[in-house]
């Protein structure tokens, strides 16, 4: 295990432990990242952040040894909009990964065309103020009606505090919404507490939006230590999660969140993060349509193993 340190990031962890949770077939990562490597896909010079290297080989061999089968693939802040190491990713694939991209109201139809081609099945609009600068909604409402002829969905990435100010436009796009890492709830407030009980009015009125519940390992205050064996790593947030999954049985997604960029206290190993998963899905059921039924419904729906 253990991780090594460049830059002012911590790498991904080199050592992943085995998990003891079985994934069941067909389990898919629905929220991971290809980084570079910059010498081929150069990081944006508009970045805010400059991520390890962390190239498609890498990113299957997890895959492989946690026991997926499929990826989604998110394109993350330090490439932009230049969506290149995604594609190559998904094309050296054999089908096995879809992508979520990063576009500009710029981006030409027959460039839509060659992401779908290659895979790509949604865009990601990003409101994180430490990741992106700002863009006008009228430009992002206008991506979203171009992509929605598509069928493409929009992933969306925010910070608990901002749903408010984004709650009209978030229930004015055209699409499915699919909402990164539970919208980032602040796990020191109460599960039923006003906060959270936003972002489950959220899901429970808009039947379009789905959410990933996923990265304990960004929210948690507790940390990623197990206590004295019975307790859940990331024990704190269990109850947001578990939650979601029980309101939201068809509607939620679950991935590594690998190479975890931007963490700073501790590099979760992705074993350990896999044996959260029946922590938040306590039947056999449920993990088959967080991992497989749900996932294969909104990126593989040809395959029809939903
Ligand atoms: O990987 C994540 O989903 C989370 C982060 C980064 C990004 O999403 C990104 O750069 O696009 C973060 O919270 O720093």
């Amino acid at each position: 295990g253990g991780f090594t340190k460049t830059s002012d990031w911590l790498d991904w962890y080199d050592g992943p432990s085995r998990p003891n949770f079985k994934l069941p077939p067909g389990a898919v990562d629905a929220h991971c990242h290809i980084f570079g490597p910059g010498e081929q896909f150069p990081y944006a010079p508009e970045r805010k952040y400059t991520p390890c290297d962390a190239n498609k080989e890498q990113l299957f061999a997890l895959r492989d040894h946690l026991g997926f089968t499929r990826n989604v693939i998110v394109q993350a802040t330090c490439h932009s909009a230049d969506n290149r190491a995604l594609m190559d990713a998904c094309l050296a694939s054999n089908g096995r990964a879809r992508g979520v991209a990063t576009v500009r109201r710029t981006v030409a139809d027959d460039e839509l065309r060659e992401l779908h081609d290659a895979g790509v099945r949604g865009v990601r609009f990003n409101f994180v103020k430490r990741l992106v600068d700002f863009t006008p909604k009228e430009e992002l409402q206008e991506i979203a009606a171009r992509v929605a002829k598509l069928g493409w969905h929009v992933v969306i990435y925010f910070e608990a505090e901002d749903l408010p100010e984004l709650w009209d436009f978030f229930t004015s796009l055209p699409t499915t919404i699919v909402v990164d890492h539970m919208g980032r709830p602040d796990v020191s407030k109460p599960v039923d507490g006003p906060e959270f009980a936003l972002f489950r009015k959220f899901m429970r009125e808009h039947k379009n939006v789905w959410c990933k519940v996923t990265c304990p390992e960004r929210t948690t205050k507790t940390g990623p230590r197990a206590l004295n064996g019975e307790q859940a790593a990331y024990r704190d947030v269990v109850p947001f999660a578990r939650c979601l999954v029980d309101e939201f049985p068809d509607r939620v997604l679950w991935g590594t969140d690998w190479p975890h960029p931007n963490l700073k206290s501790h590099m979760p190993d992705d074993g350990l993060l896999v044996d959260f998963i029946p922590q938040i899905t306590p039947s056999a059921e449920l993990q088959q349509k967080l991992l497989v039924e749900n996932p294969m419904r909104l990126y593989w729906p040809e395959s029809g193993q939903n």
